[in-house]
């Protein structure tokens, strides 16, 4: 097959683990006979100080016209001023708006190779696979904000949560057809006990899975005791919907049962139109340019954009099976290590996993 792949590399270690998923990618498309063609575009820091936007017209028309995006991270303190006139995030939030990419999947699933990376005990963790489904086109990150400033200079911002039914219907959906195919089970996250938007999140929720998916088993859980259920019994839970902002938060807190946010892929998805592909953690500025990044996360997106965006299911696979078995091999990057175990660098991770794609 011939497709299009779009790399937003972005800032910080996102170059870094980009560079390692196209050389897997490049892998498989030699492996499996595809012609791959990758375009690199600008989002984020960089294209605020290449161009003043954080995401330039010619990134938004390549990604359109792409059969899939693969996207590293943006951000960093560089562009942290609050008073700038816009942000390296900025570009992330209008891409996937622009793309109207409003369901976010984020696998979490714990394999018995990899426990003792978790800072959490073996009992807690294991046997955890959870479909985390995060909306994300709406919500806080999207709704009216502002800041008004006061004669006695002090000020008053806000930021607003809006959804309405249509949005929550559409992930709901989403979330429930993949418990469907998954054991059938899908949990409601949300804030009811105070917010209205979230009464009405768990209203349409409720009526969309009884009318629609009424062989689902279903609950709804609030967000704050979420956060311990998530530790005390991960493997209690199958598929989780969730608001943007909650599904955000809980999905770094969830990183921690497997051991690292380096190994949480994702994949945006709308209606129509290419899905975009990104690693769930941010650009880690703290560990940028040592060579140090897990780039293992990215990898995985790639094998989700082979498998959602390009319909190449035993390519997917392919490469989800080598990153099993370098990690069954006990190759561990820096943030996996425990203890004084050896490590792997950035680009010595991805060499393994082309060599094993390649064996
Ligand atoms: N999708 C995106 O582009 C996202 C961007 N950000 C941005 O990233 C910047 C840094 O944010 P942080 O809060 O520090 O979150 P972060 O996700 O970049 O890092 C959190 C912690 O996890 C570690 N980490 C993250 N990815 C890793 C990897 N692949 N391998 C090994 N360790 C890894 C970092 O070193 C750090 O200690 C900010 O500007 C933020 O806005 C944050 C989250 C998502
Ligand atoms: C806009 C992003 C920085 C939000 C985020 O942290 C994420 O999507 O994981
Ligand atoms: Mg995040």
């Amino acid at each position: 097959m011939n497709a299009k792949i779009v790399l937003l590399p972005g800032d910080g270690i996102g170059p870094e683990v980009i560079a390692e998923a196209k050389k897997v990618l490049e892998a498989v498309g030699t492996k499996f006979d595809h012609e791959f063609q990758f375009e690199s575009h600008l989002i984020g820091g960089i294209a605020i100080d290449e161009t003043g936007n954080p995401l330039p017209e010619p990134t938004l028309s390549a990604c359109r016209s792409a059969d899939g995006i693969l996207l590293g991270a943006v951000g960093g303190p560089k562009w942290d001023d609050p008073n700038a006139k816009t942000r390296p995030e900025a570009g992330l939030l209008k891409i996937r708006k622009e793309l109207g990419l409003f369901a976010n999947l984020r696998p979490i699933t714990t394999h018995e190779f990899l426990i003792d990376s978790s800072p959490l005990r073996r009992e807690f963790v294991e046997g955890t696979d959870i479909l985390f489904v995060r909306e994300l086109t709406g919500g806080i990150y999207f709704g009216p904000s502002g800041l008004e400033k006061h004669d006695d200079g002090t000020e008053t911002a806000s930021s607003t949560m809006v959804y309405s039914t249509h949005e929550v219907e559409r992930v709901v959906r989403i979330a429930a057809e993949a418990a469907q195919k998954r054991s059938g089970r899908l949990t409601s996250v949300d804030k009811a006990n105070v917010l209205e938007a979230s009464r009405l999140w768990r209203k349409v929720a409720e009526r969309v899975v009884r009318e629609e998916f009424p062989d689902l088993e279903y609950d709804v859980v609030l967000v704050d005791a979420m956060a311990m259920h998530l530790i005390s019994r991960p493997s209690t839970f199958d598929v989780v919907v969730t608001g943007n902002m909650f599904g955000d938060i809980l999905t770094d807190e969830g990183s921690m049962l497997p051991g690292s946010m380096g190994l949480l892929p994702s994949a945006s998805l709308g209606s129509d139109g290419p899905g975009l592909y990104e690693p769930i953690h941010g650009s880690a500025p703290n560990i940028a340019n040592k060579g140090i990044a897990n780039p293992l996360a990215t990898i995985l997106a790639a094998a989700m954009m082979l498998r959602h965006s390009l319909n190449l299911e035993e390519e997917a696979n392919a490469i989800e099976a080598a990153v099993d078995s370098v990690l069954r091999s006990g190759a561990r990057t820096k943030d996996l290590a425990r203890g004084d175990e050896s490590t792997l660098s950035t680009i010595e991770m991805g060499d393994r996993v082309c060599s094993e794609l390649t064996t």
